[in-house]
């Protein structure tokens, strides 16, 4: 049986991709490797460590936190705090970025932006949630501290992005600009393996993905888009078939995989819809576009935005290629 390469031998060997390899980039993705491990020990007992249920604050975004939120943003930032990659952290759960500013971190080149746990209306309910992270090489001078400019760069000067599923199994999903590659967690040996080589994005599928619940207040065009997919048209595969989480990190995966369309619209009640563009949006539309698939807020590229505030929601379009631009049409 051929052995499956680990996630470290994989970065070792993958390294020198990087310009300006030095080994950084990869030990800063061995952090969030042996983050992720903790997270994922703590959320596969959570039942019985007392973590489920909320924290009892609120979030800059006014969502209350769940104890989960908190403590996965609590490995991510000690983890990445004792390990010199970075200078500075921002997180969903955080309200202002993170600088590290003694000697060894200041000297540091890169930022991370992280979603802690992606998915947290479904953590108590025992459904799959995630973990999002998008890598920045900092713009601000080595050896002073971090910005918030290092952290407002648009989704196109990201070097790494990827999530972990803490799913049936817990995978890894990442890319550096050189494709997109899944590795799964094997719980006996403590490690992670390749699983998911080179993953591409079906140009179609026959999934969709939005909150339905949400269609009074949709604009028009996505109204009409979710009409038409739900027609019938047997030459198109129509009606498509509806799948939808709650958690963006598991929707995501399964379209990638499958073949879908993963949709959060602005609306009525969220004018710029819900996602996150630093640490939701660009993450996830570097790797959708690494995989051959898309990412569009309806009109612009993901990538491509500007990015004004460390908190910024953005529409959020993404998925199968075909399936995106058809979507685009009804805007
Ligand atoms: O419950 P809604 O409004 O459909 O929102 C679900 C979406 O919100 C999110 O839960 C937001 O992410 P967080 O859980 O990290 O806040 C996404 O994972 C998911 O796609
Ligand atoms: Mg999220
Ligand atoms: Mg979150």
């Amino acid at each position: 049986m051929e052995r499956h390469i680990t996630l470290g031998e994989f970065i070792i060997e993958n390294q020198k991709d990087f310009p300006y390899a030095k080994g950084e980039l990869s030990a800063l993705l061995s952090s969030i490797r042996l983050a992720g491990k903790v997270v994922n020990q703590q959320i596969n007992k959570a039942g019985l460590a007392e973590i489920l249920g909320k924290a009892g604050k609120e979030n800059v975004q006014g969502e209350s936190q769940a104890k989960l939120d908190v403590m996965a943003n609590d490995v991510f930032v000690d983890t990445l705090r004792n390990r010199g990659e970075i200078c500075g952290l921002a997180s969903e759960e955080l309200e202002d970025f993170l600088v590290f500013d003694d000697e060894i971190h200041k000297k540091a080149k890169y930022v991370v932006l992280i979603d802690p746990l992606d998915g947290s209306s479904n953590i108590d309910a025992n459904i799959t949630v995630g973990t999002i992270f998008s890598i920045y090489r900092r713009v601000s001078k080595e050896g002073s501290p971090a910005t918030l400019e290092d952290f407002l760069q648009p989704g196109t000067k990201q070097v790494a992005a990827g999530y972990l599923i803490y799913g049936t199994s817990t995978i890894l999903v990442y890319t550096t600009g050189k494709g997109v590659n899944g590795f799964t967690f094997d719980p006996g040996i403590g490690s992670f393996f390749l699983s998911h080589p080179a993953i591409i994005f079906p140009p179609k599928g026959i999934t969709y993905s939005i909150n339905e619940g949400n269609y009074v207040h949709f604009p028009d065009g996505i109204k009409k888009y979710i009409k038409w997919v739900q027609q019938f048209d047997e030459k198109e595969n129509r009606p498509f078939t509806s799948r939808y989480t709650g958690s963006l990190v598991a929707d995501f995966h399964r379209n990638m995989l499958f073949g879908g369309i993963f949709l959060y619209p602005e609306g009525t009640t969220a004018p710029k819809g819900k996602l996150r563009l630093l640490y939701e949006g660009n993450p996830m539309a570097f790797l959708a576009e690494q995989a051959g698939g898309k990412a569009t807020d309806g009109f612009n590229r993901i990538m491509e935005i500007e990015p004004e505030e460390l908190h910024q929601r953005v529409p959020f379009i993404c998925g199968s290629k075909e399936m995106v631009e058809k979507a685009e049409e009804f805007l």
